[in-house]
């Protein structure tokens, strides 16, 4: 009975959330028909062509479309034996008038000459712009010409159209209706078609009027009219409304109408029982019902990837980035201008740390006209080991260094008071006799009193509150000091070495110089290459969902996993690039030194931006708009990247954490990148492997869930 028809919604159901939007809704559309769906807005009409194309899901009742169910393997619905106009645009703005006819074309994969022979025809009719005018500078009427173009190239058995002559001008409308009449004359094409202009579905040879989630009526305009003896369909709408709201009037009904030959709309009361409303003129179609669509079935689509829809997908992908050049600009220059600031900033050496000194012993001696000779001169007498003289401005002179500006005050006070009103970092204080006792202190050893080792101490006192300045400062203290150690013991004669830390620390990578930079470099190529890939990919997906694309590309057949796979093909291939610039930044450019293989960093780097896209194509199919998308994005990205061993070693981590982070997407993968790059461990050492290994994993994960979730979500 199915077969009958070119639609057949049965009893079905659609709920979002509590809300029954279609309530128990039944339509019939015969083949070769015009069929005009009217209701106001928000009654349900878009759900229903939604479920009819098979792009909703529907949580009760059943829909046939061209004899088969939409989804179903080889229904052909999505495909192109429909052509759907949506009520959005739903065409790529970067798109020329004729890109987006072609674009259609090639997905149903018809020959080019027959696209183009399409395209000259549907241009005439239409009225559509210039070839080569972007859709992005077209009118909102003429975006919706191309839009309905672009629904017709085909030659679809049915078409489906969601409002197509909103703001589109009354000759146009008029030669719109006229071309639609034509089609379904003569090539017994069904059309269902909704408006908001009730009086234009006149020419339609079937109409439902529908309203909270119901047909009220299904019948021909003209029986319509005769019975409820109405001038127009806006007053049988009226009138239909009326008596729903009073109760008067069930719904219309999915058993047959057995009794057309008594003229009567049929409609069920709410026991099922069956009552005749008015008696009226026979449904018309006006031509025969000939069945040239099932023809047609060659027509079906393929759930294997099809070269010539991944064609059309991936030219339109290429033309959505290429002639959107504030995009070319952010994804190509956004990991040099990342990576360039963190060289430029991060790791540098620390200058001009403001050190409070009171030299207690300079009340005693002038500094300025210091001389380093006879300072430290060895002992001539059987009981001294050294004299020294002017000791505290020896030191001072080692303290010119660039990350040290020494501010002097006479009294330790008044530093410590600066110190604390945050004009100056540290305090040192050098005692008056500090020369003496420095000397008395070598001489006596271990008979030195406490006394004189204090009084030989330079104390300093510190602000901590910026860890990362109070303890370079103080490393760089101490560092200073075993430097004016060692010089004044090479002056005494002492043996080389004396007057260095008993730690003789050696290095098998790296080295005591380092900077911090070194060891932030993975975690920075890292963490840049998979939030871009995540934005790249989040961004271009939600933005193609939101304005129908994508949508509408499926209803042509397009296969979610063709859209996935050339999505991720072209930003793959941006990542490339982009992983390229971060290498020449930072290797080229800012020359930091690495030992490991060149290729397998690049590797490494990659696989992580294609993680992020895995990552960002998720969150795509979890968000609902772009804010939510970046919200989620950010709103993980950035604790894992707390946890990634970035900015400070997971062995600082409580164990539990620890075995967390190192799960996490890109943890072990800044660690194995920091192997190869620092140590020139290979792919085949399990901690350069695990790394990548992990990093695949998430890859997989991220990408299988979203295309589930893509095929849940309907
Ligand atoms: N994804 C969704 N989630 C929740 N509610 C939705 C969703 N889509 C639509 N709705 C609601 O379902 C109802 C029917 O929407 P629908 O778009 O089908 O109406 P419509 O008749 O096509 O309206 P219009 O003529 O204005 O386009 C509306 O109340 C709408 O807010």
């Amino acid at each position: 009975m199915h077969e009958e028809y070119a639609v057949y919604v049965d009893k079905v159901v659609k709920k979002y959330g509590t809300k029954e939007i279609l309530q128990e809704l039944c339509m019939k559309v015969e083949r070769g028909i015009i069929y005009g769906l009217l209701g106001a807005s928000g009654c349900g009409k878009t759900t229903l062509l939604s479920s009819i194309v098979g792009r909703k899901n529907i949580d009760g009742g059943e829909i046939w479309v061209m004899g088969g169910k939409p989804g179903e393997a080889g229904s052909g619905v999505p495909g192109p034996r429909v052509g759907y106009m949506p009520q959005d645009i739903a065409l790529v703005g970067e798109f020329t008038v004729k890109d987006a006819i072609y674009y259609f074309g090639r997905i149903f994969e018809m020959e080019e000459s027959l696209i183009d022979k399409r395209y000259q025809e549907l241009h005439t009719l239409l009225e559509l712009p210039p070839d080569e005018r972007y859709l992005k500078n077209c009118s909102g009427g003429q975006q919706r010409r191309v839009s309905l173009a672009a629904s017709l190239v085909h030659n679809p058995e049915l078409l489906i159209m969601d409002e197509p002559t909103v703001g589109v001008d009354p000759v146009l409308r008029n030669r719109i209706w006229n071309h639609l009449v034509e089609i379904t004359r003569q090539q017994n094409i069904s059309v269902i078609i909704t408006t908001h202009y009730i009086e234009e579905c006149r020419q339609a040879n079937k109409i439902g009027l529908m309203r909270e989630g119901r047909l009220l009526a299904e019948e021909s305009p003209s029986r319509l009219l005769t019975l409820f003896n109405s001038e127009t369909l806006e007053d049988v709408f009226l009138t239909l409304s009326r008596r729903q709201e009073e109760g008067k009037l069930p719904a219309v009904s999915s058993l047959p109408i057995v009794d057309d030959q008594n003229n009567s709309v049929i409609v069920t009361d709410n026991t099922g029982s069956r009552t005749s409303v008015a008696t009226v003129s026979t449904f018309e179609i006006g031509h025969g019902s000939t069945d040239i669509l099932t023809k047609k079935k060659s027509l079906k689509t393929s759930n294997s990837l099809n070269k010539s829809r991944m064609k059309a997908l991936l030219d339109k992908n290429w033309k959505q980035f290429y002639r959107n050049v504030t995009g070319i600009f952010f994804l190509m220059t956004f990991p040099i201008i990342q990576v360039g600031i963190f060289m430029s900033a991060v790791g540098g050496d620390i200058k001009n740390i403001p050190l409070g000194i009171v030299n207690d012993e300079s009340m005693l001696v002038n500094c300025s006209n210091f001389s380093i000779n006879g300072s430290a001169i060895p002992s001539t007498d059987e009981y001294g080991v050294c004299h020294f003289r002017n000791l505290s401005c020896r030191f001072l002179m080692h303290l010119d260094h660039p990350m040290i500006h020494k501010v002097y005050y006479d009294k330790l006070d008044e530093a410590k008071e600066d110190a604390t009103h945050g004009k100056i970092v540290g305090v040192m204080y050098i005692s008056s006799n500090f020369t003496d006792t420095s000397e008395m202190r070598i001489e006596k050893g271990k008979d030195a009193e406490s006394e004189i080792l204090d009084l030989s101490e330079i104390k300093v006192w510190m602000d901590m509150s910026n860890r990362q300045i109070g303890a370079t400062l103080k490393y760089k203290l101490i560092d200073l000091y075993t430097n004016y150690q060692n010089e004044i013991f090479n002056d005494c004669g002492f043996v080389k070495g004396l007057g260095d830390l008993p730690v003789d620390i050696n290095f098998f990578y790296g080295d005591n110089n380092e900077p911090y930079t070194v060891f932030m470099i993975p975690g920075s190529f890292i963490t840049i290459m998979f939030f871009m890939g995540a934005m790249m990919t989040s961004q271009i997906i939600i933005t193609d969902r939101h304005d129908g694309v994508w949508d509408r590309s499926i209803v042509a057949g397009v296969t979610s996993l063709e859209i996935t796979i050339t999505h991720m093909v072209l930003q793959a291939s941006i990542c490339i690039f982009q992983t390229l610039e971060l290498l020449v930044v930072v290797y080229a450019i800012y020359q930091q030194e690495y030992v490991g293989s060149l290729w397998l960093m690049y590797l490494m780097i990659y696989l992580q931006g294609i993680c992020g896209m895995s990552y960002g194509f998720w969150v795509s199919v979890i968000s609902t708009d772009h804010s939510m998308a970046n919200t989620v994005l950010t709103g993980i990205f950035l604790p894992m990247m707390m946890l990634s061993g970035l900015m400070w070693p997971t062995e600082g981590m409580p164990p539990f954490l620890r075995y967390f982070a190192k799960c996490l997407p890109f943890t072990m993968c800044i660690e194995s990148l920091r192997n190869v790059s620092k140590k020139g461990w290979t792919i085949d050492n399990f901690q350069v492997f695990n790394g990548i290994g992990v990093g695949l994993l998430w890859t997989i994960f991220f990408g299988t869930l979203s295309v589930f979730l893509i095929k849940k979500k309907r």
